[in-house]
Formats: C-alpha cells, structure tokens, sequence
C-alpha cells in the first residue's frame, strides 16, 4: 500500500495482526523492501511486521535529490506516525541501521529497541561517497554493479541467482534516489547522538561485509552500553538476502531475550 507522508508517497507492506508486537524494517542503498522477503517467514508468530520502500528506491517517490539524512529519519518518524506505531523493535540495514539511530534518538517513544545490521554511526567518508556520486554521474549505475557486487556479497555467493536478483535491483534503481541517500550518508556521523542511547540493541555483522566489516559494527556498538554484536561468518553486507534463516533466528531470539515477542 501507498502512504502518504509528509510531501511523498511512500511504499509500504505490513502484515501480521494489528494489535501484534510491532517490528520496523529499513533496507540498505540500492536494495528496496523486497530485501527482507526471505526472512519474514522465520520469524516468532504474532508480529506486527512493517517494511517499507525509502524515498528514492522500489515503489517510493523519487523526489530531486540531495536527501539529508534529516529528511529520511522524518520519512521513517512519519510513516511510524501514520501507522500509529508505537515502542517497536526498528531492523535497519547499513543505510536502514542510520535511519534507525537516527529515529531512536528522536522517538524513543516510537522505538524500544534497535537491531544495527551491517551497519555504523558514519560509514565512508565525504569523499569516498562524493567519488561514487562523481562516477555514476559520469559512468551510469551500470558502473555501480560489479564493485558493488563484490562489498555486498561472499565470492560464494556472487554467482547465485540471489546476487543476480540483487545485481537487477540495483539497476533498476533510480539513479536520483540513489545519488539523493549517498549524499545523506556521506554527511552523517552518528556517533555522538549514538552513543547517547540508552535501549536495547543487537548489532549484527558478516564476515565477508566489504562496506561495514565487523570491526566497524563492532566500534559503533560499542559505543551503546549493553550491546552486543552477533558474528554471521559467512554473510557478507546483506545477512537477510546471503543467510535469511541465519539472521531470522538470531532477530526471533532478540525479540524473545527482550520480551518482544
Ligand atoms: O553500497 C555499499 O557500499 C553498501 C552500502 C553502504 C550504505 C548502504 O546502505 O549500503
């Protein structure tokens, strides 16, 4: 279903009972909604699961970049709002697990605990993601395949019909809405509010993650008393595309450890 939030129209699929425990869903960079397909079926009974397309990506509004990272923690606070959802459990992969700082840090009201998948408080540099931006200006988001490919996958994995599916998503993504989140990541540093949050918080990383490797998400996580951070050893950057039985598990023991579910 289509919501509308703020000046966009955002894409969004919910399931489970209404009065279920809610659990929010955010994807990484050039991936959509479709990312957590895989894992929703493995997860403990009676959720409230709601997972949505970012601004720019799958079946979202593709509003004229930059984005901030602001706007998209708004997008996140406001599509919560519209849904009435209320002390969730909020899942953010790598661009997804900034938004979900960001939010916790603005709506604890909104988020009672984080899982911080392959993901950091500042991931890259300003440069690093102002060399993307420059080469797929230039160079198109066919150019964005093959390096990406090898940050988001094992070489096992690479030559399997989910990393093809992926390598089409990527594609197929708007290259305004891509260039409009690279610019919110490349101006984001959480680690100051980040490090001010005081929930619940399970950080998970791959051993093969070629963006946010596990001594990143290790840093980050450290930086919030009480977390911890769950090693999948033969992910890489997308543990619920490489392994969704794997991180289901490891989510469904969280939610049950923090009685969520
Ligand atoms: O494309 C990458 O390098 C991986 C990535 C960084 C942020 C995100 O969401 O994906």
């Amino acid at each position: 279903m289509r919501i509308e939030v703020g000046e966009i129209g955002v894409n969004v699929e919910v399931s489970g009972p209404e009065t279920g425990a809610p659990v929010v869903f955010a994807h990484a960079l050039g991936t959509d909604l479709h990312l957590w397909d895989e894992v929703l079926p493995h997860l403990p009974p009676g959720l409230r699961l709601v997972r949505y397309d970012l601004r720019g990506h799958g079946g979202s509004d593709v509003p004229p970049g930059p984005y901030s990272m602001g706007t998209l923690v708004r997008d996140a606070e406001g599509l919560c709002d519209a849904l009435e959802v209320r002390d969730a459990v909020f899942v953010g992969i790598s661009l997804g697990g900034l938004i979900a700082q960001g939010l916790a840090v603005k709506r604890l009201d909104q988020v009672r605990a984080l899982v911080l998948s392959n993901t950091a408080a500042k991931i890259g540099t300003r440069e690093t993601w102002e060399r993307r931006m420059e080469g797929i200006a230039r160079d198109g988001m066919e150019s964005l395949v093959a390096p990406t490919l090898e940050r988001w996958f094992s070489p096992a994995f690479r030559r399997s019909a989910g990393a093809r599916r992926w390598a089409e998503a990527l594609r197929d993504t708007p290259p305004e809405g891509y260039l409009g989140c690279c610019a919110a990541i490349a101006g984001t540093d959480f680690y100051t509010p980040t490090s001010g949050l005081r929930l619940s918080c399970l950080g998970i990383a791959g051993g093969h993650d070629g963006a946010t490797p596990p001594d990143l998400v290790r840093e980050t996580l450290g930086v919030i008393p009480g977390a911890r951070v769950e090693l999948m050893r033969r992910s890489g950057h997308l543990p619920p595309v490489d392994a969704p039985e794997d991180f289901a598990r490891l989510l469904g023991d969280f939610l049950r450890e923090i009685g969520h579910a």
